[in-house]
């Protein structure tokens, strides 16, 4: 039994990884914790979320100053908290050995000046940096099962780069038209601490981060192609749906990319493909799975993409990753 601390246990990411841990068969829920200043220091994670009322009422801890000690009675560490925060963390927990799952941004690009730019912080960690394997689950398995420090990929790239990556690596694409994505996010996306952008009356729908979000570069850097990036805010609480145009290399058809999909994911349990259609959130939102459906029009490709936020998108992906280290099956305690 693999002991396991979740850090950001109070967040929205950090509420599913605790839902899925408490059914994993070889992962005991050792602590969970929030800041050390946290208002919700003491209380029970299923007072804050009441769906998990009678199935997770652990208590919050605060984190001491001491990471030290606490690293030395778990075994993994899922850090569901801010870039900073996590940025900070990681290391203490890896100095102590332990297997660390980050969901935040601190790590996925090996990159230091990317962070000054676009996290707003210098890296101090470029050892780990280098080390830090991406949880791009589907595409690195065999990374995964050696990684001492994972980083979960972001919502919006997770979407975004199981719908393209088959199609650049198998060279379906016309390089001269750069693919342009645009996604949906639901305002769980944003976390569950209040902010005047995310309040009921002020989310309708809008693009936001043109040109400067920072999961365009994340994209760009693992698929290695430049891409167009544009976030959006939608009116509902979670799910992201990506609608991506891209145009196809000369001479290439519906069944190539039928194919080169098929060949892709087949052995992927978390990655359904569609046959006749594309995907709406409704069949993902609450799943562990990314649903793609495309259609094709002469050279012009419209790839969608589908998944939960919080889910694919996060602490599914996390867990996927963390079956995958450590040898189970990688849909254990997700299906
Ligand atoms: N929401 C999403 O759709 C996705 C989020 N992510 C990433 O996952 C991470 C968590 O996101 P999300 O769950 O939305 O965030 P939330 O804001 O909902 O939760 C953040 C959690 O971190 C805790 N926390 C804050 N400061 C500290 C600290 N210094 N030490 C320990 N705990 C701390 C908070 O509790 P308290 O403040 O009370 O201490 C809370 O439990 C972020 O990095 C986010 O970018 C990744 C993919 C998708
Ligand atoms: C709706 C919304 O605000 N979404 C977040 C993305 C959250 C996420 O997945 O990404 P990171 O882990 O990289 O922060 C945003 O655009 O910043």
């Amino acid at each position: 039994m693999l002991n396991t601390l979740i850090v950001g246990a109070s967040g929205y990411a950090g509420a599913e990884l605790a839902a899925y841990l408490n059914r994993h068969p070889h992962m005991n829920i050792a602590a969970l914790a929030v800041s050390a200043q946290s208002a919700d220091a003491g209380k029970r994670l299923s007072d804050l979320h009441p769906q998990l009322k009678g199935i997770v009422d652990l208590p919050l801890q605060p984190m001491g100053d001491d990471v030290s000690e606490l690293a030395k009675t778990v075994d993994v560490v899922f850090l569901a908290t801010a870039h900073e925060v996590s940025h900070d963390l990681a290391p203490e927990f890896l100095a102590a050995g332990c297997v660390v799952f980050d969901l935040s941004g601190a790590y996925r690009v090996n990159q230091p000046e990317f962070y000054s730019r676009y996290y707003g912080f210098e890296h101090q960690h470029g050892d780990w940096l280098a080390k830090a394997v991406y949880g791009l689950a589907e595409w690195q398995g065999e990374a995964l099962k050696h990684a001492q420090l994972i980083a979960v990929p972001g919502c919006y790239p997770t979407a975004s780069q199981l719908a393209l990556k088959p199609l650049v690596d198998g060279g379906l694409l016309n390089a001269e038209q750069w693919p342009v994505i645009n996604a949906v996010s639901g305002v769980s996306g944003a976390g569950r601490k209040a902010s005047l952008g995310s309040s009921f009356c002020e989310v309708s729908l809008q693009p936001y981060g043109i040109f400067t979000h920072r999961h365009q570069p994340e994209i760009a850097a693992h698929l290695g192609i430049p891409v167009i990036f544009t976030p959006h805010l939608g009116n509902f609480a979670r799910g992201i749906l990506a609608t991506i145009t891209c145009r196809l290399k000369t001479g290439v058809t519906a069944e190539d990319v039928a194919e080169c999909y098929h060949n892709a994911y087949q052995d992927k349990p978390l990655v359904r493909l569609y046959d006749k259609g594309v995907p709406a959130l409704k069949a993902v939102v609450g799943l562990p799975f990314c649903d793609i459906g495309f259609a094709v029009q002469g050279e012009h490709l419209i790839v969608v993409a589908a998944e939960d936020n919080l889910l694919k998108g996060a602490a599914a992906q996390a867990v996927q990753c963390a079956n995958i280290r450590f040898g189970f099956s990688q849909t254990l305690a997700l299906l």
